[in-house]
């Protein structure tokens, strides 16, 4: 780095002090904290996003937003130049710029890491650029503008401001622009419904309708989402959306996906008028859905129909359609190919669903919590479907399957076998286009879930009878130091505290069917008790004596 570039490094930084006494971390979803104590942070990965944009020569992606969090906090994520998260590699150089205490100790990271990276800075002009997109909330507009001051304090580097996006939105964005092609909201909406079009066209003739056609009632979280929703759904021919809770109230409170999946209760404006229909809910950046329906009599208590069973339904429709495309090919040894098709799931995947896709003789594979972990594992078969139980996934498809796809699409003989399979490649060609390549989205998910269940015949209630939910309970124990505890096996394990394990087995071991495991949340500071068992009672007694075992161990009586 030369001279010039260091002092203007030196000179914008002073502009941006962090925050005393406050260490901000990566954490599962990039930074999050009060918007309040954010500005230095989103500056300095502003830098960052602008130096990972040299490094890769590629356009890099950057969304402010804190999801399902209160609409106080605020946060920011960095989308790698495939549209997916920030490479694992980089979170230590980002939690060390953001806790540098002074602008000369934040120049010395930077000076550091770039020559270990060796980031040049010669070469195409704008030699960086970087994608901004925000969420609704009140404090983004000033934390994108701090955000583009880090990028701009990389000499040669710009950053084009999207607007008020979703999430998702902003990682296809960033996908599309590295591979050559248009990325705009318009492209994006022309994207996502053509191949909806396209689906819609195909489904079979002779469905019956058990009542699927009805309106779709959707709870946009007072977020992006349900602004971006009421804008997109004229363009959904077929399709009857009515969209509440689309920014008139306040962003996440007694709404959104999150509150559905954990509370189990309907969100605000939602309620015994609506019992039985069919009804969807996003998170507060709109890469979380949830499906569910309100039951009569009760108060505001809802079946809910949650990832899981998203990520069943869609294996399910998938699977369908390989084995359309493979009928009869081992016989006559033409070029079939025998795509691998997985699901990845977390340790919070309800049992049942785990039971149902291996009865479907899926390839089930766990990983520990977060969608970077899953999307990595996704990401190594043909056809990988990942969901985490909180509605967050989607389905990713190998270039070597899609390219294999295609020159079948386009050989396959117009005889009355040939066209049923053409029209299982077109159906699994429109999927791969539908649904967002680059990260979970409610929206492309919503519309994938749609068209499935037209294309089945299904109303939300056969969709739900698809398996029974285990009954489950999950519960937070504040410790001392939450990090203290150390897992393994994707946190089905805890190796530590050293014993805490073993008393856990012996709870389990009381409970037909008992499940149990704990982890340290990497969104807040607490441990994580998840259970499961064959009676709701069941499932709170394990939980609530793991959690005393937490206490135990790790809590403030405990040393
Ligand atoms: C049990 C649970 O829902 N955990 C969530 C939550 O992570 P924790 O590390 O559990 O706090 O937030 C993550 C980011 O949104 C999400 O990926 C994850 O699934
Ligand atoms: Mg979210």
């Amino acid at each position: 780095m030369n001279e010039n570039q260091q002092s203007l490094l030196l000179e914008s930084a002073a502009r941006f002090p962090p925050p005393k006494g406050v260490k901000l971390s990566y954490g599962t979803a990039g930074f999050r904290a009060d918007a309040s104590l954010l500005e230095s942070t989103v500056f300095r990965v502003g830098i960052l996003a602008a130096l990972r944009s040299l490094k890769t020569g590629s356009v890099i992606g950057l969304m402010i937003t804190a999801s399902h969090n209160k609409v106080s906090d605020n946060g920011i994520k960095v989308a790698d130049p495939s549209g997916g998260m920030l490479t694992q590699d980089w979170e230590p150089f980002s939690d060390a710029i953001a806790n540098a205490p002074d602008p000369h100790s934040l120049l010395q990271l930077i000076t550091e890491f770039v020559k270990k990276e060796e980031i040049g800075f010669e070469g195409r002009q704008p030699a960086a650029e970087v994608l901004l997109g925000r969420d609704t909330r009140p404090s983004g507009e000033a934390l994108l503008e701090a955000a583009k001051q880090g990028i701009t304090s990389i000499i040669g580097a710009i950053g084009t401001d999207m607007g008020v996006v979703t999430t998702p939105q902003l990682h296809w964005m960033v996908r599309a622009r590295n591979g050559g092609l248009e990325a705009s909201e318009s492209s994006y909406f022309h994207q996502l419904s053509t191949s909806f079009r396209c689906l819609m066209d195909l489904k079979p003739e002779g469905i019956s309708k058990n009542g699927n056609d009805a309106t779709l009632l959707v709870d946009g979280a007072d977020g992006v989402g349900g602004e971006k929703l009421e804008q997109f759904k004229k363009m959904l021919a077929g399709l009857c959306i009515e969209v509440r809770n689309r920014g008139d109230g306040i962003l996440n409170e007694g709404v959104g996906a999150d509150y559905v999946q954990k509370e189990k209760v309907a969100p605000r404006s939602f309620g015994s008028a609506d019992t039985g229909l069919r009804c969807a809910s996003l998170d507060g950046d709109a890469d979380r859905l949830v499906y569910f329906s309100v039951l009569s009599n009760e108060n505001n208590k809802i079946e809910l129909v949650d990832g899981d069973k998203i990520l069943s339904l869609f294996a399910l429709f998938i699977k369908e359609q390989l084995s359309i495309l493979n009928e009869g090919e081992d016989k006559k040894g033409n070029d079939s190919y025998q795509a691998r098709l997985g699901v990845v799931q977390t340790a919070y995947a309800n049992g049942a669903s785990t039971d149902y896709l291996k009865e479907m003789g899926l390839e089930v594979v766990l990983t520990p919590t977060g969608v970077k972990y899953l999307h990595e594992k996704a990401a190594e078969f043909d056809i990988g479907i990942y969901f985490e139980a909180n509605g967050h996934g989607t389905i990713l498809f190998s270039e070597a399957f899609l390219c294999w796809l295609e020159t079948s699409h386009k050989t396959l003989l117009s005889t009355s076998e040939g066209s049923v399979k053409q029209k299982a490649a077109s159906r699994l060609l429109a999927v791969s286009q539908l649904i967002n390549q680059a990260v979970g989205d409610a929206l492309s998910g919503l519309l994938l879930v749609e068209v499935i269940l037209k294309y089945m015949g299904w109303s939300i209630h056969r969709w739900n009878e698809l398996y029974h939910d285990l009954p489950s309970r999950q519960l937070k124990v504040k410790v001392v130091d939450r990090t203290a505890v150390v897992t393994a096996n994707a946190e089905t394990v805890t190796v530590q505290p050293i014993g805490i394990q073993e008393a856990m087995n012996a709870e389990i071991a009381k409970y037909p069917r008992g499940r149990c495991f704990i982890r340290p949340s990497g969104t807040e500071d607490v441990i994580r008790v998840y259970a499961e068992a064959t009676t709701q009672d069941a499932a709170d007694a394990l939980a609530s004596s793991v959690a005393r075992l937490v206490d135990q161990y790790l809590g403030f009586g405990s040393s």
